[in-house]
């Protein structure tokens, strides 16, 4: 479960980054976050991870305040940032490593998740490469390996999807799926409708820093009283801010 009270966040400018933000994630749901760019989504996530202090507000992850209570929450959660760009002179294995020690997962254990989730993503052959051999899709794949290791209850994925081929962004839909059903919680940035219209069961839909909807795809069509799409319903709420 992810809570977020009263938070706002500005970067020093006269304007808000993020401004006012309340919003509850329940165990047992995928949510999206939408937004066009600048909106405020990755602010959001960097401060939901500890990244980022609030300048007003608190952010609970499963019940733990992530400024008073840091390593507590971050135990709870998997984190994928919207850039794969790290550990490069790492090899793969090397980082997969590195991340079980961080969260001391047991080798024998640890050596088996691995397995099975290098060849659901189809990176068992380049495991002994650095990871700056790595395509840009093979760098989120890593990483998001990496995180899945210690079976984190909470998953907070910024821009989860963009760069993976087909197949690899078929498997993480269905593993955000299932993680979901087992009444664990999953938050996603994305820009892609589509995909937030068939995978979410709550989306929320920020813009210059202000929540202009949270709900699912049936309430934001009573709030529009429209059978529209969510494209065309998300333009509408963006474009009119
Ligand atoms: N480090 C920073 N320093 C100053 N301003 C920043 C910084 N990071 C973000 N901002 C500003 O905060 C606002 C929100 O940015 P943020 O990165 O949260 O948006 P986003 O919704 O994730 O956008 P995108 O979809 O383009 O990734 C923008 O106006 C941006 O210019």
């Amino acid at each position: 479960m992810i809570e977020i009270h009263n938070v706002s966040k500005s970067y020093g400018g006269a304007s808000y980054a993020v401004r006012d933000l309340n919003l509850t994630i329940p165990s047992g749901q995928i949510f999206g976050f939408l937004g066009p760019n600048g909106a405020g989504k990755s602010t959001t996530i960097k401060m939901m991870t500890g990244i980022h202090a609030p300048d007003r507000g608190a952010i609970f992850i499963n019940g733990k305040n992530i400024q008073e209570e840091p390593l507590a929450a971050k135990k709870t959660f998997g984190y994928v940032p919207d850039s794969p760009d790290l550990f490069l002179r790492l090899k793969g294995m090397e980082y997969l490593n590195f991340m079980g020690d961080m969260y001391e997962v047991p080798s024998k254990l640890r050596l088996n998740r691995i397995e099975m989730l290098a060849k659901q993503f189809d990176l068992s052959d380049v495991l002994g490469d650095q990871i700056q051999t790595y395509s840009h899709g093979m760098r989120q794949k890593i990483i998001m390996i990496g995180v899945l290791l210690h079976e984190p209850d909470v998953w907070i994925l910024d821009e989860p999807l963009t760069g993976l081929d087909p197949k690899s962004a078929y498997i993480l839909k269905q593993m955000m799926r299932e993680h979901a059903d087992k009444e664990k919680t999953v938050f996603f940035s994305t820009h892609v409708l589509e995909v937030a219209e068939k995978l979410c069961d709550r989306v929320g839909i920020i813009n210059k820093g202000n929540l202009q909807f949270c709900g699912n795809l049936q309430e934001m069509r009573d709030h529009f009283k429209s059978d529209a799409s969510l494209e065309k319903m998300f333009l509408e709420m963006t474009d009119h801010a």
